[in-house]
This record gives C-alpha cells, structure tokens and sequence, in this order.
C-alpha cells in the first residue's frame, strides 16, 4: 500500500499577528483533498509550507514518506505547485512558458497539455501579459499539471475561472486521482465544488483544524436539528445557531452526540436534517 500522499505533525508557524497550528493532518494518496477556511483563516500559509515556501516554526512535514528537510529535492521533484499569486509575465508568450517549464520535466504530457490549452481556450501566442486573470491561473494550473506531478498543490485553483473552465479543471483533476491514484491539494472558497468533487476535506479557521475527514462521512454524521428545551450550550457535539425562547436550532456531530442522547438530554419535538458543506461551514466559522 501507498504511504499517505502528506502527513503533517504539530505543524506552527507564526507571524506577528497570526499563529497556524498546531496542525496534524493526513492527506491519504490517489484523494482529491479539499481546503476550506474563511478568509485569513492560513490555508496559504499552509500549502505554502507543504511546498516548501518558508519555513515552519515546529512540526514536521512529510511527503509520501519523505521529510521536507532532509529530503526537499526528492519532494519538489515530485511536488507541483500553482496559485493566483504567481506571474509567468516576464516569459512574454504562453509557448515560451511552456517550452521553458517542458525542459525541467521528462515525464512532460504532450496530448495533457494540449488538451488543457484547448480546453482553457489558451494558445502559444497569447502575451502573457495581456491575458485576463482567470488566464493567468489557467496557464500557472497548465504548467503544473502537464508533467503529471505525483502531488499537485493548488491554492485556490478555481479564482477567476469561468464555469466551462472550472469544469475542465476538475475533469482532469478527476482523471488524475482516478487513474494513477496521483493526490491532489486544493484550497478553495467555491465550497459547492468541494463538497462535489473532494474525497476529503478540512475546514481551517482562525490557524486551526476545526474539522477533517472524508467528505461523505463528514455529511453523514452532521445534522441540522430543531427541538424544544433549553439544553446547555457546552454539551460536546452540540452548536446552538439560534435560539428563540426555548425553541433552539443546531448542528449536531451525531458520531459525538446521538441524537438519541441529546433526546436523554431534554430535546423535545426534534427534527432533524441534512446539511451541505457550506451551511456546516458557516455554522462551524460563524
Ligand atoms: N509573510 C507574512 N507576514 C506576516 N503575516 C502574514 C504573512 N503571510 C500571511 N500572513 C498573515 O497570516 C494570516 C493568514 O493568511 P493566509 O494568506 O494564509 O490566509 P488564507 O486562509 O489563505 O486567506 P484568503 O482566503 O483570504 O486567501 C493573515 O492574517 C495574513 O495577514
């Protein structure tokens, strides 16, 4: 069996104002695995230290099993970044990127990359520099898949990008996991298309992990609940949303608390339903 794509121990890293970790998190291999936080939440800051971009202050990072100190050159050979903050401008046109990034990479994928120019509707002779935004990403998001990287690492992969484009996008991301069981990392605020598409997911808030799993069971075991009965806030599994008099509604971890518990606990007349990832986010970071 693969060793897990990533595996993250006690992980922190500290700026002035704002401190990630500690984070533990596995990433298992041949995943779609998807990021979600608010905005400041660190999801950058982290994908930025899986790659390598700065250093942690504690913790330890591994990629398939290897150390990103002692073994950094074996894990960029293997490790594939894009993000909207990188800029090819300086390489003039869109061939002369991708002549230039193509001799880093013998496993380049000539009928990937064509199949992803045609599809993001970009050519060799687009100036870079005049491309729109959601271009750009297109093209950083070509330079990183074509030489088909065991571990892609996408920060927000989807800004800027128009729905044919973004369908594109995760066919191929898709094909990846499904047919070399390759892992794919992505952060992203289009949360419907995570829920959709990540086997896995967590939601950072605040520089913590305030949840993580694969995404179906994620789903199953949170609910939405209505009940009577002014139970107290603190019950573990248990976030009040609102409460009116003594009608409260909730999210409810069934795997920490049965609704047949929080039944023993007081709640009468409960009704209970299923939530998406985005009003489980939004419960959980509000
Ligand atoms: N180099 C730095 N020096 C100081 N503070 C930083 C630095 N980089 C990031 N931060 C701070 O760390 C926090 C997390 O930023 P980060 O970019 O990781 O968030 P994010 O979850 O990716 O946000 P967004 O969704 O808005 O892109 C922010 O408060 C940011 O100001």
């Amino acid at each position: 069996m693969n060793p897990p794509a990533l595996v993250i121990t006690a992980l922190e890293k500290r700026y002035a104002r704002f401190a990630l970790g500690p984070i533990h998190l596995t990433v298992p291999s041949g995943v779609i695995y998807g990021l979600i936080g608010p905005n400041g939440a660190g999801k950058t800051t982290l994908l930025d230290q899986i790659f390598g971009i700065g250093m942690p202050d504690a913790g330890s990072i591994r990629v398939s099993g290897r150390d990103h100190r002692q073994d950094e050159v074996a894990i960029k050979q293997r490790t594939a970044y894009a993000g909207p903050d990188l800029s090819y401008v300086s390489w003039g046109k869109v061939g002369r990127a991708i002549r230039f990034v193509r001799g880093f990479h013998p496993g380049w994928d000539e009928g990937l990359a064509t199949r992803l120019m045609q599809s993001f509707g970009l050519s060799e002779g687009d100036r870079i520099a005049t491309l729109s935004f959601g271009g750009r990403m297109k093209l950083a998001l070509l330079l990183a898949m074509a030489w088909r990287p065991d571990f892609l690492v996408l920060d927000e992969p989807t800004t800027g990008l128009d729905a044919h484009a973004k369908k594109a996008l995760f066919s191929e991301l898709l094909a990846i996991v499904r047919d070399d069981a390759r892992t794919v990392l992505l952060s992203s605020h289009q949360i419907t298309d995570l829920e959709r598409f990540a086997d896995h997911v967590s939601v950072l808030h605040r520089g913590r992990l305030l949840l993580e799993g694969p995404t179906a069971e994620l789903m199953e075991r949170h609910l939405q609940v209505e009940y009577e009965g002014g139970l107290p806030i603190q019950i573990p599994g248990l976030t009040i949303l609102a409460q009116e008099g003594s009608r409260c509604r909730a999210i409810v971890d069934t795997q920490v608390l049965p609704l047949t518990r929080l039944v023993s606990h007081g709640a009468q007349n409960l009704r209970s339903q299923a939530l998406t990832l985005e009003e489980l986010f939004l419960a959980l970071t509000s």
